[in-house]
């Protein structure tokens, strides 16, 4: 997978060169192009934004600027490529995304900073490969680029060959719809506080029970929404009698 990253802050985006991300990039499973938007500006004062039509508070990003930027990103590589513009206006980025983008060959992300980027710009782009507006919360950011970092780690950890154990994907929060348990590692007892007898048990089948009432419970107590959002026959009468 590439991924193309534009925006006016390259630095901010050095954490993807680190870590997991970092080895992903250094073993070729993912490559990762930064590129810094002014360089597609003509004037001696680099201007990026503009007043915004009609009033109002801050600045707009210009389309002209951007238009050069992905007219030139885009045409670097041949392989089909989806925008992903990240904007408080956007819609939910959820697990269910991350899988999608991980099986696109190609994403160009555009960092929008200000009150955002003229809407034409995401009008021009629709007309010729995917685009999506996407949040990645009820929040209001400086910009997208913390936004792409978040939805780069969501994406390349789902990449073969990224994550050591391939089950740890499998077996993530909102893979079956739940949000995930408890989970605990030695000592036995720390500050007087045991670890849950069933997990020492060596019984599966108990572990197994346990941990999905656990997630259950959790998912009641914090993330209804997930819940209402189960396929009739996600819960078994198990679940039920929680
Ligand atoms: O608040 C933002 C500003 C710029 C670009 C994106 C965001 C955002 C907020 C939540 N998800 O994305």
């Amino acid at each position: 997978m590439r991924i193309d990253v534009v925006t006016i802050f390259p630095g901010y985006l050095a954490p993807l060169r680190e870590a997991l991300l970092g080895r992903a990039i250094g073993s070729g499973l993912l490559d990762v192009a930064v590129h810094d938007l002014r360089d597609w500006t003509h004037d001696v004062h680099q201007a990026v934004d503009d007043s915004p039509y009609g009033g109002g508070p801050g600045m707009v990003m210009r389309p002209q600027v951007w238009g050069d930027a992905l007219d030139a990103v885009l045409a670097a590589d041949e392989r089909p490529a989806r925008l992903v513009v990240p904007t408080p206006a956007g819609r939910p980025f959820t697990q269910a995304d991350a899988h999608a983008y991980a099986a696109e060959e190609r994403l160009v992300f555009a960092c929008g900073r200000y009150e955002g980027i003229d809407q034409r710009v995401v009008d021009h782009y629709a007309d010729a490969l995917p685009v999506d507006e996407i949040s990645i919360g009820d929040y209001v950011l400086v910009g997208g680029e913390v936004a792409v970092l978040v939805v780069v780690e969501a994406v390349a950890r789902l990449l073969p060959g990224v994550l050591g154990n391939p089950r740890s994907a499998a077996e993530d929060s909102f893979s079956d719809g739940l949000l995930e348990g408890p989970s605990y590692t030695r000592p036995e007892v720390w500050r007087d506080r045991p670890v849950p007898d069933v997990l020492r048990s060596g019984n599966h089948g108990a572990i197994a029970r346990w941990r999905r009432d656990r997630a259950l419970e959790r998912t009641v107590a914090r993330r209804p929404d997930l819940l209402a959002a189960l396929p009739p026959d996600a819960l078994d009468k198990k679940d039920r009698a929680l």
